[in-house]
């Protein structure tokens, strides 16, 4: 199996005020075990921030971008210490990748850093990827590392993504604020219904709580990756989850794995929102058809031709994802119209579909 490890500060802290070497040296066994029964591992570690703000003797928390780009700069190096020297003493050799929103948006980009964790895979080496945050910010963002781990995911095709928390998994409220409230073991599909159960950060340290772990599993799922999410500080928690063995909550995958470009589809940002007519909105839904101009009713956004966009139905539900043949301005000026008025519409085409079939993923 090839499996997505996100480990989060919540985790690597264990509700400490700084990074747990104990907690570390577990995980790092954990996961040379898991290598050893034959498995591929992939981790996405936080932990940057926090590694930062030890080494500059905890100054008082200032929450500007400013100063989480300064403190990740200082700790990001630091936390691949820590793990480098732990991975040697069982034998691996790890690797950084540092990545950042533009590495999903940009093809080229995209199978660059595939190629390097293809390579990072092969040749036994443990990649231990993080946000780029010292250079990104606001769009150029992924934001958060269950979602960036999502992406890592879809790119590396894995069999699996555990996202390892300071919770046992996702509860039927935040367990922080409603102690009655009990584990969910199994989610079958992320429903509005599940998205409901989501609260914030349980740490100030953590970012997006149980909210962008559901994101996370949304967007896995969707390819055909099933997430679990479960206690870091379970014993083994990995080895465990890898195995089969019922810890946390697992979200089942949908139907069988895309292929590699579709995943990429889904990974991708999308840039827009295109919303269809009811003619439109049945091809695609339910015939797998093309999305021509005609059935075009609202362009936002501003993308350009080859960027991921939404396509929503006429009641605002997003029904598939694509990849647009045309600029957004250029599909303003063509909703609406036959495919065979575009070339007198913006005296050029690039074909009868804005966004074609073979470009399309349906939800
Ligand atoms: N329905 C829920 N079930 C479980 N945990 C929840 C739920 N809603 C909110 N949370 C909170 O999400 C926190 C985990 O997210 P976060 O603090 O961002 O951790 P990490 O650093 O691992 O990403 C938990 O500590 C918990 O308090
Ligand atoms: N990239 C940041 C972590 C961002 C993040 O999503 O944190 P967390 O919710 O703890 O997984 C860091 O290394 O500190």
């Amino acid at each position: 199996m090839r499996v997505v490890l996100k480990l989060g500060t919540s985790v690597l802290s264990a509700g400490t005020d700084r990074l747990h070497r104990p907690r570390l040296v577990d995980l790092l066994r954990d996961m040379a075990a898991v290598r050893e029964a034959g498995h591929e591992v992939v981790l996405v570690s936080s932990g940057a921030v926090l590694a930062g703000w030890e080494a500059l003797r905890f100054p008082p928390r200032d929450r500007t971008l400013a100063e989480k780009q300064l403190l990740a700069a200082v700790g990001q190096g630091r936390l691949m210490h820590l793990y480098a020297s732990i991975a040697d003493l069982y034998g691996v050799a790890v690797a950084q990748v540092l990545l950042t929103a533009d590495d999903f948006r940009d093809r080229t980009r995209y199978l660059n850093a595939r190629t390097t964790l293809g390579g990072c895979l092969s040749r036994g080496v443990l990649p231990i990827i993080n946000e780029n945050d010292a250079v990104a910010t606001g769009q150029l963002k992924v934001g958060d590392n269950d979602t960036l781990s999502a992406f890592v995911a879809n790119l590396v095709e894995a069999d699996l993504l555990v996202i390892l928390t300071d919770a046992p998994g996702l509860y039927t409220a935040d367990p922080r604020i409603r102690p009655d409230a009990t584990l969910i073991p199994v989610v079958e599909r992320v429903t509005p219904e599940v998205w409901a159960l989501a609260g914030g950060a349980g740490s100030h340290r953590g970012t997006g709580g149980m909210h962008t772990k559901i994101q996370a599993a949304e967007i896995a799922t969707r390819a055909g990756t099933p997430v679990v999410v479960a206690p870091g500080d379970a014993e083994h928690a990995l080895a465990r989850i890898v195995v089969g063995e019922a810890l946390g909550t697992r979200f089942l995958a949908h139907g069988s794995r895309l292929e590699a470009r579709k995943r990429w589809i889904l990974a991708e940002i999308a840039a827009g929102r295109i919303t269809l007519d009811e003619g439109a909105a049945q091809a695609v839904r339910e015939r797998g058809g093309s999305l021509l101009p005609a059935g075009i009713r609202a362009v936002e956004g501003e993308f350009k031709r080859g960027q991921t966009v939404r396509l929503l139905g006429p009641d605002g539900a997003e029904i598939a994802r694509g990849l647009t043949r045309y600029h957004a301005a250029d599909l303003v000026r063509i909703a609406g119209h036959h495919s065979r008025e575009i070339e007198g519409l913006l005296g050029f085409t690039y074909g009868s579909e804005a966004v074609h079939r073979d470009d399309l993923v349906r939800l």
